[in-house]
């Protein structure tokens, strides 16, 4: 059972760990014990597959850059990890812990980070994180449609955040304590 003491009201981010890392099972499993370890909570945690629309729809404000296609093509390669992140400052957290965008960069500038640590190139950089509460809204939506953002946020954020939780192995995923199967 995990007691955390959280002091400010739980904010929810997007957070995916890319194709690059999950084909290869040691380099997944280094960045969500990194997640674990810097106390996310896991609200929501599933492997899926991206055929190329669903690519080009979620990046479609890159399209026209000179990446787009390398991008649409590497994001729908192989299976992904989606999670729904809860932390006091998720958003800006997850995306500290990433790193800078273009992996050699962030291999200069930003040792011990996920992409400065684990990514393979610009494209192939090992995770996404939302960069705003507004892109977290949406891409939380557009990973997990039946997830209730206003339903979280107002019946459950005070539950996860008081606790007690604990962590699942098997969903990969945290759950209230009070609600454990009986
Ligand atoms: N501005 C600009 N940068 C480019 C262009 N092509 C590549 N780069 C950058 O040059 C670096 C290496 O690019 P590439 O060698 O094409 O990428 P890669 O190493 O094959 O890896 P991927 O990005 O996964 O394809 C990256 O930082 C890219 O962002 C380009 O046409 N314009
Ligand atoms: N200059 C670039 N060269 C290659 N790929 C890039 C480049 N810029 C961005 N990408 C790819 O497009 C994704 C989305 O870009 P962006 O939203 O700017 O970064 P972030 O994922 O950090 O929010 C990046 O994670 C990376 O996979
Ligand atoms: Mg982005």
């Amino acid at each position: 059972m995990s007691m955390f003491c959280w002091t400010r009201p739980l904010q929810l981010t997007l957070a995916l760990i890319k194709p690059d890392a999950l084909a290869h099972p040691i380099i997944f499993e280094a960045v969500h014990k990194k997640i674990l370890e810097n106390n996310f909570l896991i609200v929501r945690s599933k492997e899926l597959y991206w055929g190329s629309t669903d690519s080009q729809k979620f990046y479609c404000e890159h399209s026209g850059r000179f990446f787009y296609q390398r991008l649409v093509e590497f994001m729908s390669s192989g299976p992904m990890q989606a999670y729904i992140l809860a932390h006091e400052d998720a958003v800006q957290l997850w995306r500290s812990l990433m790193g800078p965008t273009k992996v050699f960069r962030a291999r200069l500038m930003a040792p011990g980070t996920v992409r400065g640590d684990l990514g393979l190139t610009d494209t192939r950089n090992t995770t996404h994180g939302s960069d705003s509460k507004e892109s977290a809204c949406r891409e939380i939506a557009f990973f997990f449609p039946e997830f209730s953002l206003n339903y979280w946020y107002q019946e459950q954020e005070i539950l996860y955040r008081t606790g007690p939780v604990y962590y699942d192995e098997e969903s990969l995923e945290h759950h209230l304590v009070a609600e454990r199967r009986k």
